[in-house]
């Protein structure tokens, strides 16, 4: 997730200022460069540019690990690893790993009713995609990828996405086998995984998670719902963890969709430039340490259903019709459930068991399923075409989690055979990477974040630096 990007919306463009400064270039001119940007900056700051205490830092200048600026230490809490134990094992097995598998193309390809059907407020301007009927973008806001011919998809349909280009999805797909899974409900989704002629095969690698510019009403109305007729907040002192879980769930996935936003940011237009927006990380993110903790509570609780389905998942078919592409599936698994160091450090991420222990359990579990079934049909209402992608699969994601973890459990049900749908084991695998992408930005961004707000120092955007290398 490094580096600044210049791609045209497929992550296929991806070029770190390095590679834009050609190496020659770049030893001939190191001293006039550096005089230079001393110069800059001293301009720049007199000018107000750059306003001391500004956040926004060019990632590709940022940060030298800062000693003694950890904030989270000790256990996350109700789970059984600690912060420190999380990050380590993040950055050495889990996020290597996971970066690995999710471009395999059994878990590329993830099945989805991209169509708008919003079951709560059908009024809502942000949500025609099915009769086409917003098609108003100039012709000029689409960057060339949108235009060019795409096999199976109409012009109109590439037209008729709402707002911004960046929320349109990319339908781009190679033809694939599938080999057909077991349709099973799950009682914590609202998802009908039927095949129809409204289900699209989407490729996650060319659809990245990152800013769309989805926000106003729409967006907040979405978030609204979801926080107040869903799962309010515990009240402080809350002691029943089962009403605590689903609150710590939906703000841990809410603090992942900002960490990527924050990371994979639109900060030039008109040039088309990405990269990161550290201000707004810190904005919607650092800045409230719960936040951050719930994101961290909600990777643990992801990665123990995911070792708990070890079983499940070495077994199953990693079917697409490329042998080759099958087995390296097949075998990154394997080295995700039974990595020696991942078992020997954090054995158990979460303790399931301890929930649902009371006379109340079966009832406050009716209950709680109930109110994600409800969110998981929310994200029907998302009127950003890629929001809704990324937020179906992460909601089903957290409702396979929720299924493996509190609906089949060997002991009390030992005729209860976990069964699990294709797109589930998809949709778990990917929300456990993006999970993972984001726990180690905030690791590694937190504390260039921190030092630059502390000593109040003046900071560069990546706009700004842009424009520093144009100059
Ligand atoms: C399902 C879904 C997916 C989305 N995906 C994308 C995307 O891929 N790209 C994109 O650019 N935009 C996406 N958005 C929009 C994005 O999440 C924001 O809504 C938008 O950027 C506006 O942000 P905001 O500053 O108004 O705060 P929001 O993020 O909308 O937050 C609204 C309110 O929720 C509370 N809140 C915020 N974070 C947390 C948290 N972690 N825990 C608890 N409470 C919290 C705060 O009170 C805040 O004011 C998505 C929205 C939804 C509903």
């Amino acid at each position: 997730m490094n580096g600044v990007k210049g791609d045209g919306g497929d992550g296929a463009g991806v070029v770190g200022v390095r590679t834009v400064m050609g190496a020659r270039w770049r030893w001939r001119w190191v001293p006039a460069v550096g005089a230079l940007l001393v110069v800059f900056l001293a301009v720049a700051v007199a000018s107000g540019r750059i306003a001391p205490g500004m956040t926004l830092l060019g990632s590709t200048i940022s940060s030298c690990p800062c000693k003694g600026s950890q904030k989270y230490t000790g256990i996350v809490e109700d789970c059984c690893c600690d912060y420190e134990t999380v990050d380590s094992l993040n950055k050495e097995v889990l996020h290597p790993i996971l970066q690995k598998l999710v471009t395999t193309p059994f878990f590329r390809y993830f099945k989805v009713k991209l169509w708008c059907d919003c079951p709560f407020w059908p009024d809502d301007g942000m949500c025609r995609l099915r009769d086409c009927s917003v098609c108003e973008c100039p012709e000029g806001e689409f960057p060339e990828p949108f235009k060019k011919p795409v096999s199976g998809l109409s012009a109109d349909d590439m037209m008729c996405q709402e707002g911004k280009p960046q929320a349109a999805v990319d339908r781009t797909i190679d033809t694939k086998v599938f080999r057909g899974w077991r349709v099973v409900d799950n009682p914590w989704t609202n998802d009908d995984e039927t095949d129809n002629e409204e289900m699209t095969y989407v490729n996650l690698q060319l659809n990245p998670e990152r800013y769309t510019g989805y926000s106003g009403p729409s967006a907040r109305r979405i978030w609204e719902a979801i926080y107040a007729e869903n799962c309010p907040k515990y009240p402080s002192g809350e002691t029943c963890p089962e009403k605590k879980v689903l609150y710590k769930l939906i703000s841990g996935l809410h603090s992942s969709i900002s960490v990527h936003i924050a990371s994979d940011y639109l900060v030039e237009e008109a040039s088309n430039l990405w990269g990161h927006n550290l201000e707004l990380l810190n904005d919607r993110v650092l800045r409230h340490p719960e936040r951050v903790r719930n994101l961290y509570f909600t990777f643990l609780f992801v990665l123990r259903a995911v070792t708990k389905a070890k079983d499940y998942l070495e077994q199953a078919e990693y079917s697409t019709g490329s042998s080759v592409e099958d087995l390296r599936a097949q075998s990154l698994v394997k080295e995700l459930l039974y990595n020696p160091k991942l078992q020997a450090a954090c054995p158990l991420p979460f303790d399931e068991a301890k929930l649902w222990k009371g006379q109340s359990g079966p009832e406050l579990m009716h209950q709680i399923q109930k109110q994600f079934r409800n969110i998981s049909a929310i994200m029907d209402c998302v009127g950003c075409e890629k929001c809704r992608l990324w937020g179906k699969l992460q909601v089903l994601g957290l409702g396979t989690a929720l299924k493996i973890l509190f609906s089949v459990d060997g002991q009390t049900h030992p005729d209860h055979q976990l069964q699990l749908q294709r797109n589930e084991v998809i949709a778990l695998v990917n929300l456990l990477n993006r999970l993972s992408e984001s726990v180690k930005f905030v690791k590694e961004m937190g504390p260039s974040v921190d030092r630059s707000l502390k000593m109040k120092m003046p900071s560069l955007s990546i706009a700004w630096v842009k424009g520093f290398l144009r100059f």
